[in-house]
C-alpha cells in the first residue's frame, strides 16, 4: 500500500470559490499524460504535509506557505480488492515563485469552471468540483482489472462530504 499527495494551488481567492487552479500534465509516472494536481508518494520519515510541499517543489517549483496548506480530502484507492493507495488532498491559496516544467510535470493554470476532466483520472469529477469549492471529503473507490492502477477500469465508489479529516499519516506514526 502506497500513502501519497495531492496538492492544488489556487489563485483568485477573494470570493468562496477560487478562480483558477494549477494542475500538472503529468510527465511520468503513475496517471502519466494525464492533469493532475502535484503530488507523490510519502517519503520515509515525512508526514503527508511535508510530502505536499516537497512534491510541489519538485514538480512545479512553487513554495508553497505551510500556514495555508488546508486538508481537504482523505481518498482511498483500491485495485482488486486490496487498498492500493492512500491519498492526503490539499489547498494551498499561498504559495511563492512561478510555476515551471520539471521532467516530472508541465504546469498549466486551468479556469475552476474548464478542469480538463476527460484528460484526469475517472474519480476526479466525483470530488474535484467539492474540494475547490472549499469541502472536505472522504472516498473510497474501486478500481478493477488491474495492475497498473491507471489501465484498471473504475466500477465504484462511496464520498462522505463536509465530515471532519484528521491530518497525518494513516499508516505510520512518528516517533
Ligand atoms: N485514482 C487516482 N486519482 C487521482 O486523482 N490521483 C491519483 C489516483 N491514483 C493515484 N493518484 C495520484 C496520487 C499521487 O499524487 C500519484 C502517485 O503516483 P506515482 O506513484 O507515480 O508517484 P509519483 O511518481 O507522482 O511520485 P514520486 O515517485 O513519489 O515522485 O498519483
Amino acid at each position: 500500500m502506497t500513502e501519497a499527495t495531492l496538492c492544488f494551488p489556487l489563485r483568485g481567492t477573494d470570493g468562496v470559490t477560487p478562480e483558477e487552479v494549477l494542475l500538472i500534465e503529468k510527465r511520468r509516472g503513475l496517471g502519466e499524460g494525464w492533469y493532475n494536481g502535484p503530488g507523490g508518494k510519502l517519503e520515509a520519515e515525512e508526514t503527508p504535509r511535508e510530502c505536499a510541499i516537497r512534491e510541489t517543489r519538485e514538480e512545479v517549483g512553487l513554495e508553497v506557505d505551510p500556514a495555508a496548506l488546508e486538508k481537504a480530502a482523505e481518498l482511498t484507492f483500491r485495485l482488486d480488492g486490496d487498498v492500493h493507495t492512500v491519498c492526503h488532498v490539499y489547498r494551498a491559496d499561498r504559495f511563492e515563485g512561478e510555476p515551471v516544467t520539471t521532467p516530472e510535470a508541465r504546469p498549466e493554470w486551468f479556469s475552476v469552471e474548464e478542469i480538463p476532466y476527460d484528460q484526469m483520472w475517472d474519480d476526479d469529477r466525483l470530488w474535484l468540483p467539492g474540494v475547490l469549492s472549499g469541502r472536505t471529503v472522504v472516498g473510497e473507490f474501486a478500481f478493477e482489472g488491474g495492475p497498473p492502477l491507471d489501465e484498471a477500469d473504475f466500477v465504484d465508489h462511496d464520498l462522505g462530504w463536509d465530515v471532519p479529516i484528521t491530518d497525518g499519516s494513516t499508516t505510520r506514526s512518528r516517533g
